[in-house]
Formats: structure tokens, sequence, C-alpha cells
């Protein structure tokens, strides 16, 4: 049967499964979790062997005892995020933590849960209570203001209010808390994923975790890896001689290493990851991938501790890799899949989630034999575990992608996705929308993403590729963007545009562009450049780089990407598009949110007055409740309708479901 358009609304019909997790005795655990747009509601449960355990709708994170009889998870159905037991069929709440717990795991041995909260450093994060009671006692205050005498006194979303990251060690056998990281510092770091990046020694004894002590925390990416004893007491710093970023430590199986992803170049956020043992006995170091030349993500000891496997990115991939430790030899496992998460499941195979651009995220299977046979090769053999979304793939036409390679800056090859529309006629012409990713170091990958699914199914083509500064590509196509905003990216976008213009179903007269953070930098830079888009988008996008400098709250990343301070640095000037405002013409819709720290929304309040100034139509949106990355349930909806509404006015695709302005002023949609 005919399948019918992707829409909004399918984007909260889709659901999820994530993060598999396979115990010693062999069973698969892994969480899902759907919503409800009408009813503006999440739910979130937990998975074993294919029956669900919890039936609260606020349950997440599983993770298995050593010896695979127990599964730990986190529920917020008390009020506040605490970790829970299920064994044997039941479930029991094991913290009462009155802050609520943050990135959960347990000991070895069973009797130590370490959890991060943000606490006051003066009252310590062992009593929970306490940190609690200032922290209404504060929100009663008459006096509503921030204070600070140093930098990174906001993050992200949020102010730092004199608060820091601890780690908090629960004894289940006393139940006492002890911080083991107490202090005016971060243990662990910020993440805008929530904090990670601590873990106990086999033998449970000891911790090892991530800090900064450096005098300017906002000024350097540097981040060491630290030791501490469960009980509390002196932590030792193991990275120290390393001026650059040190994390994500894992501990071998027997306790002998401790591995670790690493950067060389201080200050450069977006250096390759390395990945690199630590000797416990002899605390030499050593490196296991240097002749991969792209990020290692995430990684896994295997059970003997003779070998890692991680994620490497690659060429709009995320493919599953093994190092071996007696050689250091890299062989490809798992190809052509950008895969999420994984875990052993127990027989030399694995359990691995991953999405294609025409095919949402599910858990896949793949044994042993399947993967010897497949060689590293594309084709594998593979069983799709979870099918939550097989009713919705039957009916609506989820778009795949295909790849077109151009020759962009330098002679170098760019790799650029495109998207067909719904009802796709090679004898008729569509408009196209072009998206050009954010960070600007990551890559579009051959993976599940709404923007490339709405408006397909309202009759654009969508393209997306992957300019330099893009990470996949090798380590020097990433390094290229740094000190080159508007040059090497623009040549390779501007290149992609041509050919994009040329293909045979691209009406060349109707095109716009999108982008999101550098990607709505990036929209604003094209705006003073050229008048070949009939409407552009810019979501959290930069306009004067002066004074994005000083609102944001991470300047280790301007301080890097635009070689200096705006005093020494001409770049801010060269690269702003605050400086090209005589060529401005295109009609924009500008996406912005109130707490958004990493790229003020003043840039976009500048923007829009620019563009109104002027007399160029434009339409401007601010989230007043969101930062960088607004709330997928509750702003999304929006943010996509009025992308619609732009390019149905400006392109001529099908309309928006709904009036924005309805939306936002009567609730009504
Ligand atoms: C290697 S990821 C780059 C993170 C970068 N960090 C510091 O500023 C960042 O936030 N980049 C922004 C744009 C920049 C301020 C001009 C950005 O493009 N953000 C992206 C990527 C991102 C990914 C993970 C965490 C934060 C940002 C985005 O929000 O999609």
């Amino acid at each position: 049967a005919q399948k019918r358009a992707f829409t909004i609304e399918d984007i909260y019909r889709l659901q999820y499964a994530s993060g598999p997790t396979v115990s010693a005795t062999g069973a698969l655990a892994y969480g899902t979790s759907r919503s409800d747009l009408k009813a503006q509601k999440s739910y979130s449960n937990i998975v074993v062997n294919g029956k669900t355990i919890t039936t609260d709708n606020k349950s997440f994170s599983p993770f298995w005892s050593a010896d695979g009889r127990t599964l730990y998870y986190v529920s917020t159905a008390s009020g506040s995020s605490q970790l829970y037991a299920w064994r044997d069929g039941k479930a029991t709440q094991l913290t009462d933590y009155a802050l609520g717990i943050d990135g959960a795991t347990v000991s070895p041995d069973g009797n130590l849960i370490a959890f991060a909260a943000e606490v006051d450093p003066e009252i310590g994060g062992a009593d929970g209570k306490a940190n609690k009671a200032a922290i209404e006692r504060k929100a009663k205050n008459p006096i509503q203001a921030h204070i600070a005498d140093h930098l990174l006194y906001r993050h992200w979303t949020e102010y730092s209010d004199g608060k820091y990251w601890h780690i908090i060690v629960y004894n289940l056998k006393n139940k006492t808390y002890t911080d083991v990281t107490p202090g005016r510092f971060h243990s662990p770091v910020f993440s805008p994923s929530g904090p990670s990046g601590f873990v106990f020694s086999p033998d449970s004894k000891e911790l090892c975790y991530l800090s900064n002590h450096d005098e300017h925390p906002e000024a350097t990416t540097n981040c060491d890896l630290w030791v501490v004893p469960v009980t509390g007491g002196e932590a030792k710093n193991i990275t120290a001689e390393n001026k650059a970023w040190d994390g994500s430590p894992q501990y071998s199986p027997d306790g002998r290493y401790i591995a670790y992803r690493f950067q060389r170049t201080p200050g450069y956020e977006s250096d390759r990851f390395i990945l690199g043992l630590y000797d416990r006995k002899t605390g030499q170091k050593r490196v296991l991938t240097e002749k991969f030349d792209n990020w290692v993500d995430d990684y896994k000891w295997t059970s003997d501790s003779k070998a890692i496997y991680f994620l490497g990115e690659e060429r709009g991939y995320e493919p599953l890799y093994r190092v071996d430790l007696k050689n250091d030899r890299i062989t490809k496992v798992i190809a052509n899949r950008a895969i999420g998460s994984f875990d052993f499941d127990g027989k030399g195979g694995f359990y691995y989630t991953y999405s294609r651009t025409g095919k949402p995220s599910a858990i896949y299977h793949a044994t042993a034999k399947a993967i010897a046979a497949a060689k590293g090769r594309a084709e594998l053999k593979e069983t799709q575990v979870t099918h939550l979304n097989d009713s919705l793939e039957a009916t609506v036409d989820i778009r795949p992608s295909e790849t077109m390679w151009i020759k962009g800056a330098k002679g170098d090859s760019v790799e650029v996705f495109i998207v067909k529309p719904h009802g796709f006629d090679p004898n008729k012409k569509y408009p196209l929308v072009i998206n050009v990713h954010g960070g600007p170091q990551m890559q579009w990958m051959d993976s599940f993403r709404p923007d490339w699914q709405v408006y397909p199914g309202a009759g654009y083509v969508v393209a997306y590729p992957n300019i330099h500064g893009s990470t996949g590509y090798g380590q020097q196509f990433c390094r290229d963007i740094s000190g080159h905003w508007g040059s090497y990216p623009f040549e390779d976008f501007m290149k992609a545009t041509d050919k994009l213009a040329q293909l045979a179903y691209v009406d060349s007269t109707r095109m716009g562009a999108m982008g999101w953070s550098y990607g709505g930098y990036f929209m604003n830079w094209v705006q003073g450049q050229t008048k070949r888009f009939k409407c552009l988008a810019s979501m959290m996008g930069l306009f004067d780089l002066r004074s994005m400098w000083g609102a944001t709250e991470e300047l280790w990343f301007p301080n890097f990407d635009l070689e200096g301070q705006p005093w020494n640095s001409e770049l801010y000037t060269k690269w702003s598009p605050s400086n090209y405002v005589k060529n401005f013409a295109t009609p924009t819709l500008i996406i912005t949110g109130e707490r958004d720290y990493r790229v003020s929304y003043t840039q976009s309040l500048q923007y829009f007055s620019t563009l109104q100034s002027l007399g160029i139509p434009s339409r401007l949106i601010v989230f007043k409740n969101d930062g960088h990355w607004p709330s997928t349930l509750k702003s999304m909806p929006l943010y996509y309708n009025a992308h619609l509404e732009w390019f149905h006015k400006y392109l001529g695709g099908a309309p928006a479901p709904w009036d924005s302005e309805k939306m936002v002023q009567q609730g009504e949609w």
C-alpha cells in the first residue's frame, strides 16, 4: 500500500529502545521511551528479556551488577531521581538522597553506590537534606540575583551560584553518604548530557574521576584523571603532565590498567580523541590508537582485559572497532552503521543500537559467526531485536538518504547526503533545503533525524554536507575550520550548492538553507555573502563575534577557533556576519532560547533588529525556558512548524500543519 508523508506528529509517534546491557548470565536489558504530543507527557521503562519490568513510566538507565543477578536503574517516581535494584522480580529503592542522584554506578562488590550531585562545598555533599534546605532558603530570598568573582559562573543553562558537582559514595551497609571530592572544583566536570566519567576499580577500593583544577577553567580544555579511595581522602592526579583533555576512564577487568581517552593540544576542544592506557603499577602510559585518524568515542574492555572495542567516527558512520593490547592492531568489527551504544552478548557477538536516515533507531544483534563472516564489511547478517516502530514504518514514508561526493575547498572530497521528497517523481523539480551542522566539529551521519523527514514529507529535497570542520574524515579535515570559519566551509557549501542546483530534480530558483548553532552562524554568514537563497533559517546562531565572545561561557572555544580574543585577533571582525550588513537581503527565520548561555540569545536579537531595520522579512522566535537545545516535547513542535511555514512562504512546499502564531499566543495546535 501507498505510504503517507511523514509529519511533525510522526516524530512524537516514534518509540525508542536504548542502552542495551547484557548480564553475566546473558540477560538483555534496555530502556524504552515514548512521548504523547497532545498530552505533553513522556514515558520511559525498563525491559528485561523482552518483558517490561517497570510500570512507573519514569525509569531509565539500566545496568547489571557484576554477578548478573541484580539490575540497577534510575527512577524519578519518588519525585527525584534515585537508584533502584531489581532482583528476583522485585524492585527496591536504594538511595534517598534529597537532591536526587546523577550518573549512578555500583561497585563490583555491590556494597557502594557512587553518584554525582551539585552541592554547596561549604555544606559538603554528604548531607543532601542540608543542601536542599539551602536551595529552598535561597529561593525565598527577596533578593534574587547572581554574584560572581570568577568566570564560568554559568554553564549551558544554569548559573552555578557557588555550587559544584561532587561525587558522593553511598555505603549500602551502614547507610552513610560520603563526599569523596570535596572543595571548590567540579568533580566530575560538567557535560550537557549529564555528569559521567567516574568509575570503581575492580576491587571496589578506588574511584577514578575527572576534574580540572586549572585557575581559569573557562579558558582551558584541560581535564585530568584523579584517583581517590572510596572512603574519601587524598586524591591523586594521574595525568597532570598532559595540559590537554584526559577523560572517559575504564579500569581493565584484571585491575592492571586504566584505559582513557585523551587529546594532545591544550585549549583545542576538537583535537583528536585518542585511546590510551595507564599502568596502575608502574604509572607508565601508552597510546593504543595512534594509527586511527578519527575520534575514538565510547569504548568497552573485553572480560579477559586483552582488547578494547570502541566506536569511532568515520565518513558519516560510527563503526565498531577492536584494538588488541598485544600489538595495537585495529580491526573494524561492524561497519557502515551509525552505532549509538553497544554491549557484548557474552558469546563473541554484540547487541547494538543504530538508525539510518530512513529507519528509526532499534536494537540489533549480530552473532560472532555473522561478524566473522562479514569481515568488517557493510553486509552483515544481523537480527533486529526491538520492533517498536514497525507499524509506523509500515504506513509512513520515512525517506532514506543517498550520498554525493563533490570536490570542495583545498581540493578535498566533501560528502553530501541527499533526501528526496515524498512521492518523488524524477521528471519533476522540487525546492531544496540545505542543512549545515553545528559543532562545527561534528559530522552528519546516515542516521535518523526529524529535520530530514519533516521537510521531505512536505515536498522538499533536503541536502546536508559534511563541510570542512566535520569529524570522521581525518583530523586535518576537522582542524581546517579553526581560524577559517567563513572560508573553506563556505567554499564547500557553495560548491555543494552548485552541484545540487544542477540536479535534474532540483528547482534552482527555489533554494533555502537552515542551520543550528555553528550552523546558525553559517546561515548568518551566508546572508552577508550571497543572494542565491530565497530564504534562510538560523537557529541559536552567532551574529556579532565580538559580543558573542563576551557572553559565552566556554571561552576556550572561541579563543582557539578564532585564534585569540576580540582585542588581539582580527578574526572576530573578519568572520563576523555583523560586518556584512550592507549585503543583507534574504528573508530569515531566527530561533533562539533565552537560557542559551553557549550562544547568548542576544545574538539573535541583534540579528533580528538589523533585519527588521533594513526592512528584510524576518521572524523571531525566543523559547523562554530553553537553552542551546530546546525541549523536544515542549518546544520543538514550534521549531518544525515555523520552519515549514517559512519554507512554504518562500520556497513553495506544502503548508505547515498549524499557525505558529496561534501555537504561541493561544496554545492552538
Ligand atoms: C565539538 S562539539 C562543539 C561544542 C562547542 N563548544 C563550545 O563552544 C559548541 O557549543 N559549539 C556550538 C557553536 C559555537 C558556540 C559557535 C555548536 O555548534 N553546538 C552544536 C554542537 C554541540 C555538541 C555537543 C555539545 C554542545 C554543542 C550543537 O548544539 O548542536
